[in-house]
């Protein structure tokens, strides 16, 4: 069985890599009882290379401490591009709250579309974009792997989530918390990223040491997600929890403002994995039964990337 950190099961993910068919079909129970319970999961050994994402966090860093008006130069335009800059209170994650203490930068994979929205890149930093194209990279292979096994817990063919995000739709989302001020009183609930869920299938979420990431459990408590060095945290957003008929959840999740850390920066990066734009998310025939028919109709996945986004930002 996986360890456990405060509830939260940590997955080896090395045997479903490197191991044989009775080594992935064990994993991927794993991911699937994680996922039923929890909708959250540490995944240690994914194969991403440390040292990979110890620049992407430097190179990440080094944005944020640009000037102001030089990250307004790349600022979020609408929730078609969703690219660019989003700066401190922009967003609110829960929207019944004050805009979240943090600030973010998002870039996609690019498309072959000479029309489709292009990533916005600072000028004159060359290294930050080809660091981020080559994060971007590892991040869809890691994902795609992950999927893999997601398939395999569903009783699916191995590809058949790859194929439905085979257009790469995603969306890789750099974020910092800027250190709170001595004395600083939250507002009306007010904290570092609001309570929600993702919205897309699956999130890879890598975390600094600083922590505050809670996650809230079946019976409505919130837990502490303790960053654990050398794993990624895995949760499956709203489109996994339509298409698996709510058998696996997505999980409301927040960054807090507790004050033992509130005080640091804090820096994390999300890849949000969502299915192609054009996918009809319908509930997966494995996953309805007599007690559990299906509960929604067909969408989209950009039909409801569109819906969720323009909440959040307002309109
Ligand atoms: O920064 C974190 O740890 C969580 C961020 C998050 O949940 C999100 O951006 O969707
Ligand atoms: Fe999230």
């Amino acid at each position: 069985m996986a360890d456990k950190v405060g509830g939260i099961p940590v997955i080896d993910f090395g045997p479903f890599l490197e191991g044989d068919t009775t080594a992935q079909r064990t994993v991927a129970e794993q991911m699937r009882q994680a996922s039923r319970e929890w909708g959250f999961f540490y995944l240690e050994n994914c194969g991403m290379p440390a040292e990979q994402l110890a620049e992407t966090f430097a190179a990440s860093k080094a944005f944020f401490d640009l000037p102001t008006d030089e990250k307004n130069r790349v600022a979020w335009q609408s929730a078609e591009s969703n690219r660019g800059y989003v700066g401190i209170k922009r967003e609110r994650l829960d929207p019944s709250r004050p805009g979240d203490l943090k600030e973010a930068f998002n870039l996609a994979p690019e498309q072959p579309d000479p029309d489709a929205h292009k990533n916005l890149w600072p000028k004159g930093h060359p290294q930050f974009e080809e660091t981020m194209t080559r994060f971007l990279d590892e991040c869809i292979h890691t994902a795609d792997r992950v999927l893999q096994a997601f398939a395999l817990a569903l009783g699916q063919p191995a590809d058949f989530f790859v194929d439905a995000h085979n257009l790469h739709h995603h969306t890789l989302r750099l974020l910092h918390y800027p250190p709170l001020p001595e004395g600083f009183e939250p507002h009306d609930g007010e904290s570092r990223a609001g309570a929600h869920t993702d919205y897309g299938s699956i999130t890879l979420l890598f975390q600094d040491d600083v922590g505050g990431l809670e996650v809230r459990t079946r019976a409505g408590d919130w837990i502490r997600a303790t960053p654990i060095p050398g794993t990624v945290v895995v949760n499956t957003g709203d489109l996994m929890h339509r298409w698996t008929n709510h058998v696996f959840c997505s999980t409301p999740h927040r960054v807090n403002v507790a004050p033992e850390h509130r005080h640091r920066d804090r820096y994390s990066i999300a890849f949000f994995c969502h299915p192609n734009k054009d996918a009809v998310i319908t509930c997966i025939d494995t996953c309805a039964t007599e007690d559990n028919p299906p509960i929604y109709g067909p969408i989209t996945a950009g039909q409801h990337l569109h819906e969720q986004l323009t909440n959040t930002y307002g309109p």
